[in-house]
């Protein structure tokens, strides 16, 4: 069974499979944890949510222990001396992968996990050195590098190429910092004198000073206490991630560690902007109906967030209309404003088919990933691969960010982290356009279902930046006219406001579909994620969280305002 980390469900071929399973699932009372809430019913109450909670825990727990066991048994049978392991193996391994709707170890309670554990080996959990024949094709090299040569079909560009790469006219320099030029358009908050106050507030702002970090609160349980995973407590933020979980319909046998630790991640990341704004923001919306007062006040908090004066004022007039009509105590009011929030994040998705970004299967799609130097547009593609290649889909790179040898080596580590192939010119002042021409062609030519294009963040100056990003988007409309293409553009949250400035001239160029938001851990400026859809009007397709590979994941607005307002 693949778990879809794109669409945060079972791909569909395995979720039919899993949905006929019923004539072989075992009954209910023998699962894992058999007092806990109907899976399908969502929890009500608090004590529902902790119930919840520890069959999760205890899931996992399962899981855990059932693949220690698996790795121990693999050990076991590698080391006996007498066994010809190669030849032996792979046998099991086929059978096992002929066999793959035999999910045992998912959803089995402990009982029968130990049962399984016997006779189970799965495929992933094999070392190369087992693997035979019949399993390596699938296991890609760590990289090809593919020689790039400019073809007939780039040739009809090449006056915009031949611009690349003088140095004469150092003009307008596109830069990932704070002091990066405005563009030439007016700026939105110029329209009135409010950025002035802000600056003002900013200016004599008084920031709340950082807590004692205290280690996280253990959960008691009423009856029985969790037994401990090692390193993975069963704490508040546990619990919390598992709330917002079920709240989504989620199944406790289905949670794995991944996501709980993503989604304590993405609430820790999140923890400066809610110290200090979303706290005082909540206890002022929490007093009922606003007056003038409590208007200017939630509208600096927001602006201090780097909520952008559009969405601000967005928030505050349907507050103001709601609390006008209605008298709403503290709770209602919280979470009124928590719907204003998902419905402004979710906003640009109405016009898009897609509330979900996911690479469609058995079909060829390209997704560029555009951005200025340093908001971290190789690091998400490496992470993006790794999601790619753990959800099933064959995924490819190229490296076109060929303006930095160094991005080219980077981009190749990536690679090799996640398992994924890197298509890269090994020379001097490649043409990336070039470099992503041989893509598309190895990518047909090894049925690859995503290529994940790294584009450069820097040049010369502006202008020769945005034709490099035209010519390369020309040449995929060009080559490779069936694909599903996406341009996302990888902002950084740190930035805030001055993020969104530059993401401008990139959405002129880039035909831009999407954002990536990263950098949301440890920033005070979270709110940045509100000013880029209503700024922008692009739906934010993933956040990262962080610089390792399991740092980044699709957006869910449910989950981003519940770590934004959590308590
Ligand atoms: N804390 C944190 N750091 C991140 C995140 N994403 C990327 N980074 C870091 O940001 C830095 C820049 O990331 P890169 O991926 O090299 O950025 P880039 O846009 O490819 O930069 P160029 O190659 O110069 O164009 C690296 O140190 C990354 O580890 C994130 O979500 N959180």
């Amino acid at each position: 069974m693949v778990f879809n980390w794109f669409r945060r469900q079972y791909n569909d071929k395995d979720k039919e499979k899993t949905e006929k399973q019923p004539e072989t699932t075992p009954p209910p009372e023998s699962k894992v944890e058999s007092t806990e809430p109907s899976v399908s019913q969502q929890p009500q109450a608090a004590d529902d949510y902790l119930a919840w909670a520890k069959a999760a825990y205890k899931n996992i727990q399962a899981k855990q222990k059932s693949e220690t066991a698996t790795e121990t048994n693999v050990t076991a049978q590698e080391t006996a001396a007498e066994t010809p392991v190669t030849e032996t193996l792979p046998e099991s391994i086929v059978t096992e992968e002929a066999a793959p709707e035999t999910p045992v170890t998912e959803s089995l309670p402990e009982t029968v996990v130990t049962e399984a554990m016997t006779g189970e080996i799965p495929v992933e959990k094999v070392p190369e050195s087992v693997l035979t024949e019949e399993t390596a094709p699938e296991t890609p090299a760590p990289e090809i590098v593919t020689e790039s040569v400019v073809r007939e079909e780039t040739a009809p560009e090449t006056p915009v190429i031949e611009t690349v790469g003088e140095t004469g006219d150092v003009v307008e320099e596109v830069e990932a910092t704070p002091e990066v030029e405005t563009p030439v358009t007016v700026p939105f908050w110029a329209k009135d004198d409010r950025q002035a106050r802000f600056e003002r507030i900013k200016a004599t702002a008084i920031e709340e000073p950082e807590p004692e970090v205290k280690p996280a609160a253990k959960v008691a349980t009423p009856e029985t206490t969790v037994e401990e995973i090692p390193d993975f407590a069963f704490d508040d933020g546990f619990v919390w991630s598992a709330e917002v979980l079920a709240a989504q319909g989620r199944r406790p046998e289905d949670v794995s560690i991944e996501e709980i630790t993503w989604l304590k991640k993405l609430r820790q990341g999140l923890d400066k902007t809610r110290r200090n704004i979303v706290n005082q923001l909540k206890a002022i919306v929490g007093q009922g109906p606003l007056n003038q007062d409590a208007v200017e006040e939630i509208e600096s908090l927001l602006l201090q967030a780097d909520v952008g004066v559009e969405a601000t004022d967005y928030i505050i007039n349907a507050l103001q209309s709601k609390l006008r009509e209605e008298v709403l105590p503290p709770d209602a009011a919280i979470a009124y404003l928590k719907q204003i929030l998902r419905e402004m994040l979710e906003s640009p998705l109405q016009k898009s088919a897609k509330p979900r970004l996911a690479p469609e299967k058995d079909t060829f799609n390209i997704w560029l990933i555009t951005g200025v130097n340093g908001a971290g547009k190789t690091t998400t593609i490496g992470k993006i691969a790794h999601i790619a290649d753990k959800s099933g889909y064959k995924c490819l790179i190229a490296a076109a960010d060929t303006f930095r040898a160094a991005a080219v080596e980077q981009v190749k580590v990536w690679g090799q982290r996640s398992g994924v192939e890197v298509v890269a010119n090994p020379g001097n002042n490649t043409d990336p356009a070039a470099v992503v021409f041989d893509a598309i062609s190895a990518a047909k030519s090894r049925g690859t279902e995503l290529l994940l294009v790294d584009t450069a963040g820097r040049l010369q100056n502006k202008k020769n930046l945005m034709d490099e990003l035209g010519k390369i988007r020309r040449i995929i409309d060009k080559k490779a006219p069936e694909a599903t293409i996406e341009s996302l553009l990888v902002l950084d949250a740190t930035l805030g406001q001055n993020g969104l400035r530059q993401a401008e001239v990139f959405a002129q160029t880039a035909q831009l579909s999407g954002v990536v938001l990263t950098k949301l851990d440890g920033t005070a400026k979270g709110g940045v994620a509100l000013a880029v859809v209503k700024q922008l009007g692009l739906p934010i397709r993933f956040i990262g969280a962080g610089e390792g590979i399991e740092d980044l994941r699709p957006f869910s607005s449910y989950e981003f305002v519940e770590a934004l307002l959590s308590g």
